[in-house]
């Protein structure tokens, strides 16, 4: 079933649209060409309308905020949204200034998302209005533990409900939530806190999986995150091999990602759905 879905998505090849930071955006590129879908990067505000309608899913990341690229976000959101298109948000470091957090209420309030893929310092802030965040990584401080597992798998529905997206927290334990089910992944390894664009990566998987498998949202976007973590194992274990460092760690991460099979997802994914 998880396996499914990467191959509707290597099946259908669905173009997706990412506007994002320049951070890691050739990343995010050649990560959803390993998965099978095909991606534009274009950011520019003339042509966002029309890219909307032509993408099959969109993904809005908040990595390198700046007014002519939030015009673009809302121009291809709105314009994605009336041709049904699956649209993703990455609220990068939405606690780190007033301007990201603005940004996101406005997103928020404009855009009827899909899913918001974050990690757990940014969710916090955008599903609580709290105002804090170590930047674009999570704050140590907020880390899901077993301990506070329930309250956080709690704050992810509750904030599902509100905004009728699918909830995907990144980090050590990764949760994917609607309003009913939740998925709590284990897959992945501490080394993907390491190379920036682990999370944003994860973002345009989870616009190629959902625009491939329209009819399953929670289902497409647990297979993506626990791609993303099954590849990050595979790609440390060549790493260690190889004794490189996190430059060949992000490579091997995208050459994994390009060989998995629908099979190895499912043999290697570890999760508990409830
Ligand atoms: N300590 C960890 N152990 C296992 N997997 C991890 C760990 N930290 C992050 N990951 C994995 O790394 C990926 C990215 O998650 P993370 O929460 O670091 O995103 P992020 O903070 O948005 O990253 P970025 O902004 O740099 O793109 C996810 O697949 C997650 O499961
Ligand atoms: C480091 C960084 N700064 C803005 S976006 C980005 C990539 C990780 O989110
Ligand atoms: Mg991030």
């Amino acid at each position: 079933m998880l396996g499914e879905i990467l191959e509707n998505v290597r099946e259908r090849s669905p173009l997706i649209q990412n506007i994002t930071n320049y951070v890691t955006a050739n990343d995010c590129a050649n990560i959803t060409l390993a998965c099978g879908a095909s991606p534009t990067m274009s950011d520019g505000e003339e042509e966002a309308e029309e890219m909307g309608r032509l993408c099959d899913g969109l993904n809005i990341n908040m990595g390198t905020l700046h007014p002519r690229s939030v015009k673009a976000m809302l121009l291809a959101g709105k314009s994605a949204a009336g041709f049904g298109r699956p649209i993703v948000l990455d609220p990068v470091g939405a606690g780190a200034s007033t301007y990201r957090r603005e940004t996101a209420e406005e997103l928020l309030r404009e855009i009827p998302f899909t899913a918001i893929r974050g990690n757990i310092s940014e969710i916090k802030t955008i599903s609580g209005g709290r105002n804090s965040s170590k930047g674009v990584d999570a704050d140590a401080a907020d880390a899901v533990t077993e301990e506070n597992l329930e309250k956080t798998i709690a704050l992810a529905r509750d904030f599902s409900g509100r905004t009728g997206a699918v909830i995907a927290i990144s980090g050590a334990v990764d949760i994917v939530t609607d309003t009913k089910n939740t998925y709590i992944i284990r897959n992945g390894h501490p080394v993907m806190a390491k190379i920036t664009g682990c999370g944003c990566m994860l973002s345009s998987l989870t616009a190629a999986y959902l625009a491939a498998n329209p009819d399953r949202k929670l289902e497409a976007v647990a297979a993506a995150v626990i791609t993303m973590g099954l590849c990050g194992e595979k790609a440390y274990e060549k790493m260690a091999e190889e004794n490189s460092g996190n430059a060949g760690c992000r490579n091997h991460l995208i050459d994994e990602v390009y060989k998995l099979t629908g099979r190895e997802l499912e043999r290697g994914a570890k999760y508990e759905l409830r």
